[in-house]
């Protein structure tokens, strides 16, 4: 049988390098911000644009109607993000938008694509790093067409942790993250890190460079292509109380291994965060 979604794969390799360098121009001239949820959580007309030319370009190579969408610019205004088995992308234009209007060099473009509600590819390009991380079910993690792997360390004591702050800024949860953060250091782990882009996170765990990142608050676009990178590189996805990922939960431990996962999760202090679909 034909491979079916080889295609829409290639495409978005091509389509998140093309994204990648309007915003690396795009950082060269007056960024314009605007604020969403709250007065943190950030928007520029470059996160707005760029998603625009993302699912244009993908109508217009595949037809109007065959595919659905998922953007984080676009989502506000359809209510409730709801996958269904349509073909489906899921993007986030500009991953890191804070890292952008601040000029802190990670910032990344993350297109998945998922059919009956399966994640089938990830693509993330790390565009000022100019990285391009990208893995199909069954098929492997690649960085730059090189296969990567997660790191093979069990002991907690020699693993570095990312997670992030997020844009929570109510006063429990962040005594909730900081204090969660607290107990993970003292575990001790080498080291707690974060790129201030969940997609970039997701593809250090692939690579090998930390053990783990988890955060709450986090919503789909955020992660779904970097869920396949870091499966199809050998590690885990997990919910951030040990069972089963839930694209939609808002929600998300992944791992290079079950026993570094399960370590971290037992200092989680889970809070609660509004589901993506409404549910
Ligand atoms: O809003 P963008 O697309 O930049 O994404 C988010 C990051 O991906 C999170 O890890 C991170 O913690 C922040 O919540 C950040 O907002
Ligand atoms: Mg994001």
């Amino acid at each position: 049988m034909a491979d079916e979604w080889q295609d829409p794969y290639d495409f978005a390799v091509e389509v998140a390098k093309i994204a990648g360098k309007i915003i690396r121009r795009a950082a060269e001239e007056e960024i314009k911000v605007n604020t969403k949820s709250c007065t943190v959580d950030l928007v520029t007309a470059t996160d707005v644009r760029v998603e625009k030319i993302i699912i244009g370009a993908i109508k217009e190579k595949f037809g109007e109607d065959t595919h659905c969408f998922i953007g984080e610019e676009s989502a506000a205004a359809k209510g409730p993000s709801v996958l269904t088995d349509k073909p489906t992308w899921i993007i986030d234009p500009v991953d890191g938008t804070t890292n952008f209007v601040h000029g802190f060099p990670f910032v990344a473009v993350s297109i998945a694509f998922a059919v009956n509600k399966e994640l089938e590819f990830g693509v993330v390009y790390s565009c000022f790093e100019d990285k391009l991380y990208k893995a199909r079910k069954g098929k492997g993690a690649y960085c730059d067409d090189e296969k990567i792997e997660v790191s093979d360390i069990k002991d907690i004591h020699k693993s570095v942790v990312i997670s992030e702050f997020g844009t929570n800024r109510n006063v429990d949860v962040v005594t909730e993250i900081c204090a969660t953060m607290k107990r993970i250091l003292l575990i001790p782990v080498h080291g707690i890190r974060g790129t201030g882009t969940a997609a970039t996170n997701m593809c250090m765990v692939a690579c090998g460079a930390v053990e783990a990142f988890f955060e709450i608050g986090i919503h789909c676009w955020d992660v779904a292509a970097g869920a396949v990178i870091v499966q199809e590189a050998g590690g885990v996805l997990l919910d951030v109380d040990g069972g089963p990922f839930d694209l939609m939960s808002r929600r998300m431990m992944s791992a290079n291994n079950r026993t570094i996962a399960d370590r971290v999760i037992k200092e989680i202090k889970i809070f609660p965060a509004e589901r993506d679909d409404g549910k």
